[in-house]
């Protein structure tokens, strides 16, 4: 995808038209607008122009609004022409180094932090002081950092955010700013943004309501759509809805910073997500927006509120953790030497009938139609527990959601605990979806390993500590035969007889990035679960048979930016057929899905230095 920078920039000093220019060398503006961007791009390119990408970034920024812009900053690695222009002289050490020699000294100095936490801030701090050299040792070192940055340290983040604030990043929309939202919109920077990830805190992880501390959590979210599906880091907005908050510590904690009132509920709190969606798409018509780890109670209601609007949103904890549900469960079926369409004969235990699981076994249950089951078949496939049991007879269900009356068992009796349900359905599937640490006990997995040869069990809760079991106590009860997969990363088991126990990790990563990078590559106006489907589909395939049938589910999210691709393609193939598609790619790129998940990957933002240009 880059040619070599001082001939890209070549190319771009001899073109006539700066207009022309933006369009194929990918010039961008930072800093404040004043006058004519085409005036001043220097013409004097100095030969120590190495290893940068051809973007070009004018700004009329100079001395140390440059330094501190963290999408302009460098740090030592201002080329001399950089430091010339932009006024730099003196305000850096004189030695310019080179990405190579950045990345070793941060990466010395993060292994001095001594807990997870302080990795944490310390990425954080990075993040905001320079942009390129953060994402390059994060998709350099993503399989170590991405729990850092993520599940699990990230709800720890969460938790501590009132006593760690450091500085602002993202926007805070909050009830004292009603009626003002049309008009902060504009108080972001950037007229430019592909995708948004917004949060209330209701449900940060399995951690509970976390008010404005959650802030963590989009942020987070976000730097994997650029590490990970190569979105532009500028193009991207973290927000926070702060409309309160029922966790007393914090709202009680004289450090907390957001609203000390109770949550807003009811009608009130819709008409306050209408005035939010509505300044958001005044602003930006077609922006992904992403809802993240809102409440079970609110969470499919604004998505059925949303999704049908004319741009694109979705809810990542009911989809996306759908598809990298069914992807694992097809995988699974690889595994055990079954076809996709056996999806159907799965027998399926769920513990959790909050919006993440209804949304996996919803998700699950379509893809089970999809291979030819009827509504009514597929549907009885489910054995869904809450905190009360099994969703069974005699519950009144009056009052619950669609979703959640759909799983209702009209056969058992309600409340039957989870070793009841297993010894009643024979689950060829246990998931778990409660955020309740340790749910699945040795009696219940051995149970389950009675009836099937190979139990898949997924314990998909967030953050480690949530998880229903850890692959040790899995491969240990089952005598390695289990096929596991968890939300948070846990480390591969040695068996002790020369094989590995792998442990897989189902968390929606694995679909959400790819999912933005379609939708900003082609500006899809809506997201359909059948881009979900597609997409798992296209996961579960991404292993060759030798490794699958080990275990091994799809590849490490270490190679995240490839299965990006692979899923970016996948849903581009679907907004393709049904007519989806804004921004249409060339000819030759809509004829294969190769051609699609390599149209993706060459749209994927790099994290290099490109050159920085006066205005
Ligand atoms: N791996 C991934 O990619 C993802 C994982 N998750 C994780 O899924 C979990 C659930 O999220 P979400 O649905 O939004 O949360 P909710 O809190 O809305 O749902 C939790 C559900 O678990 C039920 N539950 C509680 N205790 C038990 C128990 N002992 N046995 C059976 N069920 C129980 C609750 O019952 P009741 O309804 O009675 O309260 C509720 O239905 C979280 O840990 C989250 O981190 C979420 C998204 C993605
Ligand atoms: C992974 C995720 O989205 C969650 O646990 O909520
Ligand atoms: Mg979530």
């Amino acid at each position: 995808m880059f040619r070599s920078a001082s001939k890209a920039f070549a190319q771009v000093l001899e073109s006539p038209r700066l207009t022309a220019l933006r369009s194929t060398a990918g010039v961008t503006s930072r800093g404040p607008h004043i006058g004519n961007k085409s005036s001043s791009i220097s013409r004097h390119i100095s030969s120590e122009e190495d290893e940068r990408s051809d973007e070009i970034v004018q700004t009329k920024h100079r001395r140390l609004s440059v330094i501190h812009d963290p999408s302009l900053n460098r740090g030592s690695g201002f080329s001399v022409d950089e430091r010339e222009r932009l006024l730099l002289r003196g305000l850096v050490p004189p030695r310019r180094q080179g990405l190579d020699q950045q990345i070793e000294r941060v990466m010395k100095t993060y292994e001095r932090q001594r807990s997870d936490l302080d990795k944490f801030q310390f990425l954080s701090l990075l993040m905001d002081r320079n942009t390129v050299l953060f994402y390059r040792i994060l998709v350099d070192n993503f399989e170590k950092l991405a729990p850092i940055v993520y599940t699990p340290v990230v709800g720890e983040a969460c938790q501590k955010f009132h006593a760690i604030y450091r500085r602002t990043r993202g926007m805070y929309f909050s009830l004292d700013d009603r009626q003002h939202f049309r008009t902060m919109v504009f108080n972001w920077p950037e007229d430019d943004v592909d995708v948004i990830v917004v949060t209330d805190g209701s449900r940060v992880l399995a951690l509970g309501d976390l008010g404005c501390n959650s802030m963590n959590i989009p942020i987070g979210k976000l730097s994997l759509y650029v590490s990970g599906a190569g979105l532009t880091p500028t193009k991207t907005l973290p927000i926070v809805l702060d409309v309160g908050t029922d966790n007393e510590h914090l709202r009680d904690h004289p450090l907390y910073l957001g609203l000390p009132r109770r949550r807003l509920r009811g009608d009130e709190y819709i008409e306050v997500l209408d005035e939010w969606i509505g300044a958001i798409r005044l602003r930006w018509p077609n922006a992904l927006i992403q809802f993240e780890d809102f409440s079970s109670d609110v969470a499919e209601v604004l998505l059925e509120r949303y999704r049908y609007n004319d741009a694109p949103v979705f809810n990542d904890d009911i989809q996306s953790t759908g598809c990298i549900a069914v992807a694992s469960v097809l995988a699974s079926l690889r595994a055990r030497g079954l076809n996709a369409r056996d999806i159907a004969r799965e027998v399926i235990v769920c513990a959790g009938a909050g919006s993440a699981g209804l949304g996996v076994c919803d998700a699950i249950a379509k893809a089970m139609e999809a291979e030819g089951a009827s509504a009514n078949d597929a549907r009885a496939k489910f054995f869904i527990l809450d905190e009360n049991g099994l969703l069974g007879r005699e519950r009144d269900m009056s009052n619950d959601s669609a979703a959640r009356q759909k799983f209702q068992r009209k056969d058992l009796p309600d409340g039957m605990s989870l070793i009841e349900v297993i010894r009643a359905a024979k689950p060829t599937v246990l998931l778990g979806l409660s955020g309740v640490g340790g749910l699945f006990t040795e009696e219940i997995v051995k149970e389950m390993d009675k009836h099937v040869d190979r139990p898949v069990v997924f314990p998909m809760s967030n953050p480690s500590s949530a998880s229903e079991c850890t692959p040790e106590q899995v491969f240990s009860w089952t005598k390695g035969n289990a096929i596991y997969a968890s939300g948070s990363p846990f480390e591969n088991v040695e068996l002790g007889d020369g094989r590995i126990g792998y442990s897989n990790q189902a968390n929606n990563v694995y679909s959400f990035p790819g999912l933005g990078l379609a939708v900003t590559v082609l500006r899809i106006s809506c997201v359909t679960d059948d881009m979900f489907l597609a997409a798992a589909r296209r996961i579960a395939q991404l292993l060759p048979d030798e490794d699958v049938k080990k275990g091994l589910l799809f590849p490490r999210v270490g190679r995240l930016r490839e299965i990006s691709a692979e899923v970016g393609g996948a849903v581009g193939m679907v907004a393709l057929e049904h007519g989806l598609v804004r921004k249409m790619p060339p000819t030759e790129v809509t004829q294969s899905l190769d051609g699609m998940v390599a149209y993706m990957r060459k749209n994927m933002w790099e994290p290099k230095y490109g050159h920085i240009v006066a205005e």
